[in-house]
């Protein structure tokens, strides 16, 4: 696994008023969606490109470069995730989206998963996995086995916040993902909240809390 820590000025500044104490969940939300928007752009550098032959304004053929290669799904992990689909999709307004629902149990932080409607031609696809926080890593693991197991080969996922312990726990069971995140963070502390980190990146984007 490639880890991607985007030191990008802007994604500093943003993530930093969602720091906050006090933040409002209208700020919270919108500041998610930005956030997620630029971890987008910096992701999709890797994307290939392709030569395609077209008609120019002047009527003279002309070349100009393609995306290239397999298409996209994105992938929110429910609830959270909803957060950062919209900024996602002002990039990549065709991609095909995949919704999974997991909660992490709060005592035992295990991942309990609800939910799954994944694209049936996922075997073709880039699976593009959001989630504002990769905290033990066990939520993202079992969706990048769940994906797996539908035959997805091509698999990244983007975060707003990582805790080094998560990171370790994703290199060591799934090597090949690539992940792009807005920080990394110090720790995680005896309740499994990443530290300094957002706090419950759920509640705040839904405002149930
Ligand atoms: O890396 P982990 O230790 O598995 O924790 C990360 C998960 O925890 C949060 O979801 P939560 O369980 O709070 O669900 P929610 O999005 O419905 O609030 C977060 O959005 C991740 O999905
Ligand atoms: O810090 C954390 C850890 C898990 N989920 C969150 O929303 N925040
Ligand atoms: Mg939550």
């Amino acid at each position: 696994m490639s880890l991607h820590a985007i030191q990008h000025p802007l994604i500093q500044h943003k993530l930093g008023l969602m720091r906050e104490n006090g933040i409002s969940t209208k700020n919270f939300r919108a500041l998610a969606g930005e956030v997620a928007t630029l971890l987008t752009y910096e992701a999709s550098r890797q994307l290939e490109t392709e030569s395609v032959e077209i008609e120019g304004w002047t009527g003279a053929p002309m070349t100009v470069r393609r995306i290239k290669g397999k298409k996209i799904t994105v992938v929110p992990i429910l609830r959270a995730g909803l957060g950062m689909l919209d900024g996602v999709l002002e990039l990549i307004p065709s991609a095909k989206v995949s919704v999974v629902g997991l909660y992490r149990n709060e005592e035992t932080l295990q991942p309990v998963a609800y939910f799954d409607k994944i694209i049936e031609d996922v075997v073709q696809r880039t699976a593009m996995i959001i989630d504002p926080m990769l905290a033990t890593g066990g939520t993202l693991i079992a969706t990048i086995d769940l994906l797996k197991q539908k035959g997805c080969q091509n698999i990244l996922g983007l975060f707003l916040v990582a805790a080094p312990e998560g990171i370790k726990a994703v290199q060591e069971a799934h090597p090949d993902v690539d992940i792009y995140v807005a920080a990394v963070d110090d720790h995680l502390n005896e309740n499994g909240y990443i530290i300094p980190g957002l706090g419950d990146a759920g509640d705040k984007i839904f405002g149930t809390k």
